[in-house]
């Protein structure tokens, strides 16, 4: 080549003069120089080589040793700015847990631009990763075409581009340190001396000890040389460096995105940065390092970023431009070339790609502008799976590591909230024990579930079980009745069941006539509510099995038993259905056990569902209408009075004013004439719940009208002398209007005191234990019902749903107490017996309670009498004595006058309360030969209600542990024993 040019060029020129370093060089050849000018005659065939200066050709430094620190960090290359603004580099370090990917051997170094990711391929051909420890970030304002490729520094040498896709390692920039960036005309960036502390904008990552602890060497620190920094940047140098999904861009496999998930500081750029900076393989990718705006704060925060793009939502769509099933990075390859898919977009990737799109992979695998982003819950099943080509690519250890991250990390989660179980949105801590347990419900995603806790059964509201997950998880609300949209009238631990379940529960040979209750545990053993001996298990008979595969319902997997402790699954269980307490609530017509019952619910927060509490409405409204025509019918009578007093004053002119119109303050105008005639007429006929709960709306003025009319004023202010109007409807007259309103939503309190309530079989149930501030206040003495494993189920059946002569008691065999509720106030009360005859109402209670006494089922259970409406027998023991009622003939109290100034009025009350509750005790005895526990209660008042109920669990509690309690604990708790001496 020498000889050849020597012959074209007549002048050899010398080559520059070399520094002294170089003199006694042996191996330098002036003869060898080259990029001599030509400049003979012109030939456009002869190539024209440009002359190279030495001088000018950039040169790397070793690193100094001051800028590898004790811990041998790092810098890592940052994107650079497009701006020109010098600015001290800025250094922020924090910790961090996130893999980074390193590069093994000198050659394999590469700039990154993330703390957090990089990829490398070690000797093995794997590719590496390790954690970097913490990040930083460097700014300088100026930026460089095609940056983004990797920086190669040799140290003491030229710094060389590297189109590896080894990503270097994080680092450490000390501040003092300066990268130096030299001019780069012609694109040939690719040369590239990074100096920290001008121009250029980088972030860097601390790391530990370990592999990229080699590759400072391969950095030029020039930390005590000021810095030259080109200024020749051209568009889109930045958005190569940005572009990683880019193959023709960059090499990088960094992002911001994964720093921005784990560390708490990244840059932050311009809207239209980012905007210029989507990905091959993204429609709309979240810039993965941006940039300041160059006058504003030079350090964006994490959240920012990541907020806003969770809470924009913008998540990152995958687009390919390649043909299909090409990766949609490199668009290479065909639809049966196996891919890596992103959890997030659905982004697939080649094996050559899949590291350099996705990074280490911190949340598992996700592209790295997917990195913070949601999953696509259409993967959640595949998460944790690995796949082939991870392992492939990455050894055991590293892909494991990103299985771990892809399973636990924060954000691939199933966000609790979205996950409704019984009504009730999970808490973290209740989605983690579902999903924990034994035999989780498979595919869980978002969504609104039923789960039947005794038996484990499982579905989609609204639907068929799907799946018998481990039973007696503590998550979610109480299952409804009608979660599974059942319309059989068959109840399986409280709900309804579908006709599909009813096939298959003929098929277990029950024929289920007269629509039974069941009670089925996680075992398949099931049996009819009330009863006291297992029916048989539905899953003994291969028969049910084979009908569930047809229908499509779940059947037990060996992993089906409860949640806890696996040695003592079947105790547990055991321990559990022994530790639900029956507590049988019954009393005869109006004793007042649905307000016991309701009062219990709003005690123990045990919510009335949103169906419920329409029905409620519509009850309550109905009722109103009711108590109006009372009312109307009471004015009526009243007006005639008056009109009959009138007319005698007309015979008696004596007495006569005068006046002869037939107007009296009990007179109405004609229109609420007519609506009352109409109302009263509807009364009359039965029709009132059929008309009223619909034409609320339409009637609604009139009530208010009506509520206005001095007439009507007149007449509720005569109310007590309306026999048929209740008590409690003055509660809901006075807010007539607002109640009328097709707007109202009764409060628990109207809850409670509404009439009617009450369900359409008559028996309802609901499951409470005594919390903790429930029990305070009740009473702090006894303390071992707290345990929430002490569960309690209030039966209330309606009277007239046990039948002719309770015939349908043995249903509820298996109760442990019975709560027998007797009004107080009805000792002086008639109702029809069954005969049609007046009877004493308090002799009718007497009746069913001998009734249930006797009854052979119930010979040996325990007792309380709950002598309810208390308040009221204060008030009627004023009026009416109690020997109204032939059994108390003999109630004779002897009040000394002293003991009656110290108790004042109550005491009669007090003397009528022990009085009757020895005779019914008495009878009790004679009946049975036990004792009988009475209860003073009011149904009204919680605290009332709340200790009656303790008291019957303190009875079970000494059943159980007979010796510890002595009878006389118990009475000095709430069995005011009757003292008929007193
Ligand atoms: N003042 C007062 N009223 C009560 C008390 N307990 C119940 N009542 C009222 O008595 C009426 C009848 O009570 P319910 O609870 O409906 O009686 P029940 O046993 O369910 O009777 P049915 O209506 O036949 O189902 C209602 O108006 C209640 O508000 C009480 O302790 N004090
Ligand atoms: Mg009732």
């Amino acid at each position: 080549m020498a000889g050849i040019l020597r012959k074209f060029l007549p002048v050899v020129q010398p080559s520059p003069k070399r520094g002294d370093d170089d003199v006694g060089n042996d191996t330098y050849n002036d003869e060898y120089s080259f990029a001599i000018e030509y400049s003979g005659p012109v030939s456009n065939n002869i190539p024209r080589v440009l002359p190279i200066v030495f001088d000018q050709i950039p040169v790397a430094a070793p690193v100094a040793s001051s800028s590898l620190s004790s811990d041998s960090s790092l810098p890592v290359v940052q994107p650079i700015v497009r701006h020109n603004r010098l600015k001290e580099p800025k250094l922020s370090s924090e910790s961090l847990n996130a893999p980074c990917v390193s590069g093994e051997g000198e050659s394999s170094t590469r700039v990154d631009s993330s703390d957090a990711l990089g990829s490398a391929t070690g000797a093995d051909g794997k590719f590496k990763l390790c954690y970097g420890i913490s990040s930083g970030k460097l700014e300088c304002s100026d930026d460089q075409d095609n940056l983004s490729e990797i920086l190669d520094c040799k140290a003491g040498d030229e710094c060389i581009p590297v189109e590896s896709e080894v990503v270097g390692g994080s680092g450490k920039l000390e501040s003092s340190s300066k990268l130096k960036c030299p001019d780069d005309q012609d694109n040939s960036s690719e040369i590239l001396d990074c100096t920290a502390g001008d121009e250029c904008m980088l972030t860097v990552s601390e790391v530990g000890e370990g592999s990229c602890k080699q590759e400072t060497s391969h950095c030029h620190d020039t930390s005590h040389d000021d810095v030259e920094l080109p200024n020749n940047s051209q568009e889109g140098a930045v958005a190569g460096f940005h572009d990683y999904m880019n193959p023709a861009n960059s090499e990088s496999t960094e992002s911001g995105l994964s720093s921005r998930s784990l560390s708490s500081e990244v840059f932050s750029c311009k809207e239209e940065y980012c905007n210029n900076e989507e990905s091959r393989g993204h429609v709309k990718k979240l810039s993965a390092v941006t940039f300041l705006e160059p006058d504003t704060s030079d350090t964006v925060y994490e959240e920012s970023v990541y907020s806003e793009a969770e809470s924009n939502n913008v998540k990152p769509k995958a687009e390919r431009n390649g043909k299909k099933g090409s990766c949609y990075r490199c668009l290479k390859g065909i639809q049966f070339t196996v891919k890596e898919a992103c959890i997030v977009c659905g982004a697939k990737y080649c094996s050559n790609c899949v590291v350099r799109a996705m990074g280490s992979m911190p949340e598992g695998r996700k592209c790295v502008p997917c990195i913070g982003f949601r999953i696509d819950e259409a993967n959640r099943r595949n998460l944790g799976k690995s796949s082939w080509m991870l392992k492939r690519l990455l050894n055991d250890m590293e892909v494991k590591q990103i299985m771990k991250a892809e399973i636990s990390c924060l954000m691939n989660q199933l966000p609790p909230e979205q996950v409704c179980v019984n009504g009730e949105p999970l808490s973290q801590n209740q989605l983690v024990m579902l999903q924990g347990c034994p035999n989780p419900p498979k595919k869980l995603t978002p969504g609104n579930y039923w789960y039947d806790k005794v038996s484990g059964l499982w579905g989609k509201d609204g639907y068929n079980p799907c799946q018998i997950i481990s039973s007696q998880l503590e998550v979610g609300g109480h299952l409804k009745a009608e979660a599974s949209n059942g319309n059989t009238n068959v109840y399986v631990n409280n709900r309804q069941i579908t006709r599909k379940e009813l096939y298959m529960l003929k098929a277990a040979g029950e024929q289920c006539e007269g629509y039974p209750h069941f009670w089925l545990s996680a075992d398949g053993s099931y049996q009819e509510e009330g009863q006291n001996h297992v029916k048989g298990n539905i899953w003994d008979k291969k028969r049910t099995k084979l009908v569930c595969a047809l229908l499509s319902l779940p059947t037990p997997t060996d992993n089906t038993r409860p949640c806890g402790d696996d040695v003592n699954a079947i105790g547990y269980n055991y321990l559990e259905l022994k530790k639900l307490h029956k507590l049988f609530l019954v009393g005869d017509k109006k004793s007042g056990t649905s307000t016991i019952y309701k009062q219990a619910k709003l005690i123990f927060n045990v919510p009335f569902s949103e169906d419920e509490r329409q029905n409620i409405k519509l009850i309550i409204q109905s009722n109103l209408y009711r108590y109006i025509a009372i009312l109307l019918e009471g004015r009526e009578r009243f007006e005639e009075e008056s009109l009959t007093e009138k007319w005698k004053q007309v015979v008696d002119p004596s007495s006569y004013s005068g006046q002869s119109d037939e107007k009296t303050m009990y007179s109405i105008g004609q229109r609420l004439k007519a609506f009352s005639d109409w109302l009263l007429k509807v009364m009359v006929s039965g029709n009132l719940e059929a008309i009223f709960p619909a034409a609320t709306r339409e009637y609604a003025p009139f009530v208010e009208e009506l509520w206005k009319d001095m007439a009507f004023q007149a007449t509720y202010n005569r109310r007590n002398e309306l026999d048929m109007l209740p008590r409690v409807a003055t509660y809901f007259l006075e807010r007539a209007v607002e109640i009328s309103r097709p707007i109202y939503e009764p409060s628990d309190m109207d809850i409670l005191y509404a009439e009617g309530v009450t369900s359409s079989n008559g028996l309802c149930s609901m499951e409470f234990s005594f919390p903790k501030s429930t029990q305070e206040s009740f009473a702090d003495a006894y303390t071992d019902q707290n345990n929430p494993l002490f569960r309690y189920q209030l039966i209330r059946v309606h009277p007239r749903s046990l039948g002719e002569n309770c015939k349908w008691l043995e249903m509820f065999e298996d109760v442990d107490i019975v709560l027998f509720s007797v009004s107080l106030t009805e000792y002086d009360e008639l109702v029809e017996d069954s005969n049609g005859n007046p009877t004493n109402k308090m002799l009718m209670s007497k009746q069913l309670f001998e009734s249930i006494v006797t009854h052979p089922r119930f010979n040996e259970k325990d007792f309380l009498l709950l002598l309810n409406k208390y308040d009221l027998l204060e008030e009627k023991m004023e009026q009416v004595p109690l020997t109204k009622c032939e059994w108390f003939h003999d109630f004779n109290p002897v009040i000394s006058i002293n003991y009656s100034r110290r108790t004042g009025k109550t005491s009669l009350a007090q003397y009528a309360f022990h009085y009757i509750a020895v005779k019914f005790k008495i009878l009790f005895q004679d009946l049975s030969g036990h004792k009988l526990f009475v209860s003073q209660v009011t149904g009204l008042e919680p605290d009332s209600v709340g200790e009656a109920l303790k008291y019957a669990s303190e009875i079970l509690k000494w059943e159980e542990e007979e010796h510890s309690y002595t009878h006389n604990d118990l009475s000095s708790f709430t069995d005011y024993e009757p003292n008929s001496s007193a």
